[in-house]
């Protein structure tokens, strides 16, 4: 233990150094993940961050840097009662914290993603209150709430992402985003206007494949709209099917 009272990295991490499988270790797979989500054009300009549950413990992503150059020693480390156990020196945690906290404590989540996609941003400028899609196949890759096993929608089952308003500082976002997590139970995504998506889910591997489902409906829902086809109308009442 360090004189501040926060572990060194070695004696805290729990992943590939206590037994547990490399392919699960958020100190390989966040650093991964934020390369290929920069690549996505998900979390330019230090944008968004990822949060993940492993072994008890809670691996967060550092505040204000170039999000596509994290190392794993960049990473913060609480533990459950989300007392910070390692704090990589001259860094601070992302911003987005409280709100990943939420998603780990509220939907009992394993990771949770927070991307800056300009279809995530776009779709916000569409729609009021809610983003509703209907009868596309990529809504299957989306889980239903938070039960385990994870329940999954059918294609033609309607998605509904609730959108909440922006603030100037994240952890304004908290309150907000707590009730839309109570006000819709089965989502597992919220828009945050003119800003961007917040993806939780049972694993990383769950997480990410739903991130990358939410993307594909925002961006083709968009150039529906374009085309003057509404993606909340069903197969059944819609002239283009
Ligand atoms: C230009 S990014 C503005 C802050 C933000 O919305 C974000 O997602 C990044 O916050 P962090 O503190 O994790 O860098
Ligand atoms: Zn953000």
């Amino acid at each position: 233990m360090a004189a501040n009272g926060v572990n060194n990295i070695a004696t805290t991490t729990s992943g590939t150094n206590a037994g547990g499988s490399v392919e699960n270790d958020p100190l390989v797979l966040i650093p991964e993940l934020s390369r290929l989500f920069y690549k996505n054009g998900w979390v330019t300009g230090t944008a968004g961050g990822i949060s993940m549950r492993y072994q008890n413990q809670i691996y967060i992503t550092p505040s204000s840097v170039q999000k596509e150059r994290i190392k794993s020693t960049d990473l913060f480390i609480y533990n459950d009662n989300e007392e910070i156990t390692y704090s990589p020196p001259l860094l601070k945690p992302s911003q987005c914290s409280p709100l990943f906290f939420l998603s780990h404590r509220f939907r009992n989540a394993g990771c949770c993603i927070h991307t800056h996609s300009q279809n995530a941003v776009l779709i916000t400028l569409k729609y009021d209150k809610e983003f509703i899609v209907i009868d596309q196949e990529m809504i299957k890759g989306i889980i239903k709430g938070y039960d385990q096993p994870p329940q999954y929608y059918k294609n033609f089952e309607k998605l509904v992402i609730p959108i909440i308003d922006n603030h100037p500082e994240e952890l304004d976002l908290k309150q907000p985003l707590y009730e839309a997590m109570e006000k819709y139970p089965e989502t597992n995504a919220i828009l945050v206007r003119r800003h961007g998506l917040f993806v939780w889910g049972p694993n990383w591997a769950k997480t990410k494949t739903m991130t990358e489902c939410f993307d594909y409906l925002f961006e083709i829902s968009l150039k529906m709209l374009a085309l003057g086809i509404d993606p909340s109308i069903p197969v059944s009442n819609n002239s283009n099917k």
